[in-house]
């Protein structure tokens, strides 16, 4: 075992092994699925099946089509006419690659965090307020209790509560994540889809963001595209493994990285390669 093996072996989730013990139900269930852009194959024949209530982390060499596959769960592909996919993405019984499948009910059962924190340029109330005044009609009373739940469970609270009037703005980098990812679950998703969301921060507001990770997964199912190994290993049950725009391997996360069964997935996690 190589040191990088060995530093992310030691770092692995100690959950992960239990959560591995019973086999978690698919949340989203990818099959036959393939992509295109304007005729590039990115996406080959991806069969997946991301586990409920669990943390899937879904790594590979730039370029893999990482991004190209957590987008699909939630279409938001489908706004670019030249981009298509084929195949059939299943959430809770439904395909939601259907053009009949209403984007609304996708977008409010499947949230989203960008890499970039992109608050929107209002106060911290109404960052979280705007998306749910899309789908429900709260009183004033209803909307004060939902923006604090979301806030306190991306762990935000605290820090926000006294300036909730205040620009998102002002927030540092690390807080202004954490009230993206109140927004997402402001909505009170299903699924939550983090596309690579520390590229952006510091080592401190990294660990705060992946310590919430490790909290929402008791009531979201999670899909989390990374480039850091290490972040893979911490806060991830299953791990795919990417390449040229195939699936290679999926499993448990301390199997994938103490014991993968695919030379390419050895060679990627060991720094042989990208
Ligand atoms: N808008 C686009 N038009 C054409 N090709 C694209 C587009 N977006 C991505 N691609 C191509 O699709 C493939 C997969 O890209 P994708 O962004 O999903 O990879 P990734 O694994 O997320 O990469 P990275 O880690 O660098 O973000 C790449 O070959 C990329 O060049």
């Amino acid at each position: 075992m190589t040191n990088l093996n060995l530093a992310v072996a030691a770092s692995l989730n100690v959950n992960a092994a239990a959560a591995g013990q019973a086999t978690a139900a698919a949340k989203i269930t990818a099959r036959n699925l393939n992509f295109y852009y304007d005729g590039f194959h990115a996406l080959k024949n991806i069969h997946m099946d991301i586990p409920e209530k669990r943390v899937t982390a879904i790594i590979g060499p730039s370029g893999c089509g990482k991004s190209t596959l957590l987008r699909i769960f939630n279409r938001i592909y489908s706004i670019y006419p030249k981009l298509e996919a084929r195949g059939e993405v299943m959430l809770d019984g439904e395909n939601v690659l259907d053009p009949h499948y209403p984007l609304n009910r996708l977008r409010s059962k499947v949230g989203m965090v960008f890499q970039k924190p992109v608050p929107f340029p209002m106060s911290i109330y109404d960052n979280i307020a705007y998306g749910i005044k899309h789908y429900e009609k709260l009183s004033r009373a209803d909307m004060d209790i939902r923006v604090e739940q979301a806030l306190r469970q991306a762990a935000i609270w605290d820090e926000a509560k006294d300036k909730l009037k205040g620009s998102a703005l002002g927030l540092s980098g690390g807080q202004q994540q954490r009230l993206c990812i109140a927004r997402a679950i402001a909505l009170r998703p299903e699924v939550i889809l983090f596309d690579e969301p520390t590229s952006a921060l510091d080592p401190i507001a990294t660990g705060k963001i992946e310590q919430l990770v490790e909290e929402l997964k008791k009531d979201f199912t999670i899909a989390i595209v990374t480039h850091n190994m290490q972040q893979a290993a911490r806060c991830s049950d299953f791990t795919a493994f990417m390449y040229l725009g195939e699936l290679i391997e999926f499993g448990e996360t301390e199997t994938m990285f103490t014991r993968p069964s695919k030379q390419q997935t050895e060679d990627y996690i060991t720094g042989r390669f990208g």
